[in-house]
């Protein structure tokens, strides 16, 4: 594996899945393995999870991390090809990510969309600028359009949580939200569901399809009650609309999950990325009570970065 920027295949993701678990029963254990190597984090956004998970992971490998917040605290990037910079920006990308390029073994980038420019967001834009001028293997901590890490932490946390013979019946819900939120972490939990071979429903009030070339293999069903019907994981996230790109369609305060949803579930497990606008997106019942997985997720945040990252180093 050179890159981990999204579901590869479903033998690719099994391998991983059994290696996060692997390593969540021994962390050291290949403590050796990245002895005299760094990988450099590179955030253009805010994170907790991922900063710190992914700095973990790497230590547990002997490894050094080291963290640069580029949105606060690097030079401005310039991320287009022949700009005349006598503007706000300070660096080129192409300048920038090869010196990176040349400090570490593994760079890893988080690198939000605009929402703003579709067809920019919808190429991953400023996360491959980063791939095209580093020349080393780079992991994504969420690009514009996708969150492996996150998905890969999620299909280990369904794993752990799912012990019958049948196919898990999972459904991905929008949420409301506050703000414009990007498709990022729905769009890969839909593409690592439907690789991982569950059956998977997507619902959404009208107006926000995802994607759909990350939809194809779920169903969609409009109707949130019906949707939610015999689910036995359900997993709630908000994103912004996609035709209307990156904008809030409209906020129906009904589409968020609390314990009445689940009169057709009860053994249903309410999974989330976080963070989490608690009592928008998610009643605090559901996220203090027995349901949430939301704390096993973010912990497997880290033994999924340690298989990445361990599958990268060889
Ligand atoms: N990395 C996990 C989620 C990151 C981002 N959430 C946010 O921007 C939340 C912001 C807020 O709640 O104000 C998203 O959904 O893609
Ligand atoms: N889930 C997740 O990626 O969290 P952070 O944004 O805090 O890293």
């Amino acid at each position: 594996m050179k890159h981990f920027t999204k579901f590869e295949s479903k033998s690719i993701a099994d391998n991983l899945i059994e290696k996060a678990l692997f390593y969540k029963a021994n962390p050291r254990v290949d403590k050796a393995l990245g002895e005299g190597k760094r990988i450099g984090c590179i955030f253009l956004n805010p994170s907790l999870r991922t900063r710190a998970s992914t700095q973990i992971a790497a230590i547990n490998l002997g490894m050094e991390p080291i963290v640069m917040n580029m949105d606060k605290e690097s030079w401005a990037l310039e991320m287009h090809e022949g700009a005349i910079m006598n503007k706000g920006t300070v660096e080129h990308v192409k300048d920038a990510a090869a010196v990176l390029g040349s400090y570490f073994d593994i760079l890893a980038i988080r690198a939000f969309p605009s929402l703003t420019n579709k067809n920019e967001d919808l190429a991953d834009f400023t996360f491959n600028q980063f791939v095209k001028y580093s020349g080393v293997p780079v992991i994504s901590l969420e690009s514009a359009i996708r969150h492996p890490l996150q998905s890969l932490a999620d299909m280990v946390t369904i794993q752990e949580n799912w012990n019958e013979k049948r196919k898990p019946k999972v459904v991905l819900t929008w949420a409301p939200h506050i703000k414009a939120i990007p498709h990022a972490v729905a769009n890969s939990f839909a593409e690592w569901s439907i690789g991982c071979d569950h059956e998977l429903t997507i619902t959404h009030p009208e107006g926000y399809d995802l994607d759909p070339s990350f939809t194809i293999g779920a169903k969609i069903e409009l109707d949130q009650e019906k949707a939610l019907e015999g689910a036995d994981f359900v997993y709630v996230k908000n994103w912004s609309a996609f035709n209307d790109y990156g904008k809030i369609v409209s906020t129906d305060d009904s589409w968020m999950l609390t314990e009445k949803h689940f009169e057709k579930a009860p053994n249903g497990k309410v999974m989330h990325c976080l963070p989490v606008r608690r009592n928008v997106e998610l009643s605090d019942e559901i996220l203090d009570g027995d349901r949430s997985l939301v704390q096993e997720q973010a912990k497997n945040r880290i033994y999924a970065a340690q298989a990445v990252i361990s599958q990268i180093l060889g």
